[in-house]
């Protein structure tokens, strides 16, 4: 886990956070303490804080139901897993560092991001943050045990099993995991793109995320049918376990928008890796700059390990008294996040936005179909697909662009595709290290096509990245979008906006290694990056894209069985 001295997170913690209570039995006067602390130059300043926050005053916070909810979350903590959360120091421990806050703000965009965990005294690189036993956990093997071992096979998906005991706790009445299932959001407070509206779907037009939130809706509509319906389904099989009138669509879209923004993978088990949800420890809030991540051991210390697992997680830095505590979700790029967990970040080094490249070979059939005296044939062009398919490549390839950089795949296969005569001169194809310049001809076509391809994709999108800034600067007419729209028009002008510069870096690039000059446009004569129409049509129904490539290495159910 951890060590990263810097404090780069800074910027994105909530020094004044709204709502909050400290750890142990909800009060809130260490709360108050730090506030007025904090805030004790203004005169009054403090009172009207908390007065805003909903602390003082008769209800002193009590009457929020989410006050509440989390109150009743930390003592399940304490009584049924022993999770140390005491306000106090007690002999041989120091209080538990951290406090529930109801409501934590981007700093960028002032957008929600829901609960989160606070400092509640100064900590120090290193320091452990949270203990949690597996036995309060949501995993396959108890959604195994709640709902029967006939009814969820060993060889269930992972997602499927804690989907399904998600959805039968939440619709029991003596849940045990009840107070855990009371701060668990709903789908309208997460607002994943998977469950957007084709209306507000509208309004990420030309993304690429478009594409891959419909193949994930129409997923999970086909996971639920095979699960449950039909003669082999659950719904017919165990009728009793499985009701319809609790299993329903909205259920299962509210369990995966709770999977898909929350559980962790847990590698380091005794049994191998598993998807878990871990109370407390997923109302950490995500920071693309946290070197910090969840995982479990074997509790107990180095004398008498019990055999028992818990999660774990150390401070990857100090933090500050009334900072909030951020872990990583993963280098994710800011579609990922969207699609999976409805938030994007405004600074996020791991930003990509995935580009088509499309370069058909021209062979003597394929330019035949073409008709068109003035698309030649390329006499390389049948060992090029020879060469594609030997290493399991498309000529239609998805490749994500970064700020500040691009694949070395996608260069090794623009210059493969750009390979003429001239570069060869007779040795095969596989011969060529692609991973360096193969000419300066062929490095003009290469970094021209890389252009085109971006160009085109910035195309697509039916606004321009200074009418979207225009929008967002206009702060009155902008917040009367819902929050996905607003979601939506960030997420499209900051995409653009990453691809322009893509373009501008690219332009620089050719101009700094001497690859504009006349001569070196005989590469033109090669494939120069253009979409040819045949392969414009077969993109249609192309391979996955992508962003769909990098979830299905993150186990993500695009193929669940
Ligand atoms: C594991 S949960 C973290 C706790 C969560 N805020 C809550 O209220 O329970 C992940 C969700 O928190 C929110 N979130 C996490 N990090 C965020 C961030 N940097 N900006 C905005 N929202 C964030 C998103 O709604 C995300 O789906």
């Amino acid at each position: 886990f951890l060590q990263h001295p810097t404090n780069t997170c800074a910027r994105y913690s909530s020094s004044v956070p709204a709502f909050f209570m400290a750890g142990g039995d909800g009060s809130d006067t260490e709360w108050a303490k730090a506030l007025q602390e904090s805030s004790g130059m203004i005169p009054g300043q403090f009172e009207t804080d908390m007065k805003m926050k909903g602390l003082l005053g008769p209800k002193k916070g009590q009457g929020d139901p989410k006050v509440t909810a989390n109150s009743n979350l930390v003592q399940w903590l304490e009584e049924e897993g022993d999770v140390y959360l005491s306000e106090q120091s007690s002999w041989g421990e120091a209080p538990h560092p951290m406090a529930i806050s109801t409501e934590t703000k981007d700093e960028i965009t002032n957008e929600s991001s829901g609960r989160g965990l606070l400092a509640r005294k100064d900590i120090n690189d290193g320091d452990e943050l949270l203990r949690v036993p597996i036995n309060l956990c949501l995993t396959k093997a108890s959604a195994r045990k709640a709902l029967g071992k006939d009814a969820l096979p060993e060889d269930i998906n992972e997602y499927l099993a804690v989907a399904c005991q998600l959805i039968h706790e939440r619709t029991s009445e003596n849940s045990f995991w009840k107070p855990y299932l009371g701060v668990l959001p709903e789908v309208d407070e997460v607002n994943p793109t998977f469950t957007w509206s084709d209306e507000d779907l509208n309004f990420l037009n030309g993304s690429p995320v478009v594409a891959a939130t419909k193949s994930l809706q129409m997923k999970l509509e086909r996971e639920y049918q095979a699960l449950f319906e039909g003669e082999e389904g659950l719904f017919a099989k165990f009728p009793d376990r499985f009701p319809k009138e609790r299993f329903t669509y909205d259920n299962w879209l509210w369990a995966f928008t709770n999977l898909f923004s929350r559980a962790i993978r847990l590698r380091s088990l005794k049994q191998g890796e598993t998807l878990a949800m871990v109370p407390y420890a997923d109302l950490i809030n995500h920071s693309p700059f946290s070197q910090a991540y969840i995982d479990a051991r074997e509790n107990g210390d180095w004398l008498f390990k019990t055999g028992d697992e818990e999660v774990i997680l150390f401070a990857d830095r100090g933090y500050r008294r009334m900072e909030q505590i951020y872990i990583s979700y993963g280098p994710k790029s800011n579609a990922e996040l969207l699609l999976l967990y409805g938030f994007a970040v405004e600074r996020n080094p791991f930003n990509s936005v995935d580009v088509t490249v499309s370069i058909a070979p021209r062979t003597a059939s394929f330019v035949k179909e073409l008709n068109d005296a003035n698309i030649p044939v390329d006499p390389l062009a049948e060992e090029k697909v020879e060469f594609l398919s030997s290493v399991g490549r498309d000529k239609t390839v998805d490749f994500p662009c970064y700020a500040d950089r691009y694949p070395v795949e996608m260069l090794e296969f623009l210059r493969l595709m750009q390979m003429t005569p001239d570069d060869t001169r007779g040795k095969p194809l596989a011969d060529f290290d692609y991973s360096r310049t193969i000419s300066t001809a062929n490095e003009a076509a290469v970094l021209t096509s890389v252009i085109d391809a971006v160009k085109r994709q910035l195309s697509k999108y039916p606004n321009t990245e200074d009418q979207d800034a225009a929008m967002i600067k206009d702060k009155s007419l902008f917040r009367l979008l819902s929050y996905n729209q607003r979601m939506a028009v960030r997420h499209r002008r900051n995409e653009k906006r990453l691809l322009k510069r893509t373009i501008a870096a690219l332009e620089k690039q050719i101009l700094v290694q001497g690859l504009d000059t006349e001569e070196l446009t005989r590469a033109e004569g090669s494939t120069l990056g253009q979409v040819l129409p045949g392969d414009m049509e077969k993109y249609g129904m192309k391979q996955k894209t992508a962003l769909e490539d990098r979830l299905e290495k993150m186990g993500l159910p695009i193929d669940l069985r």
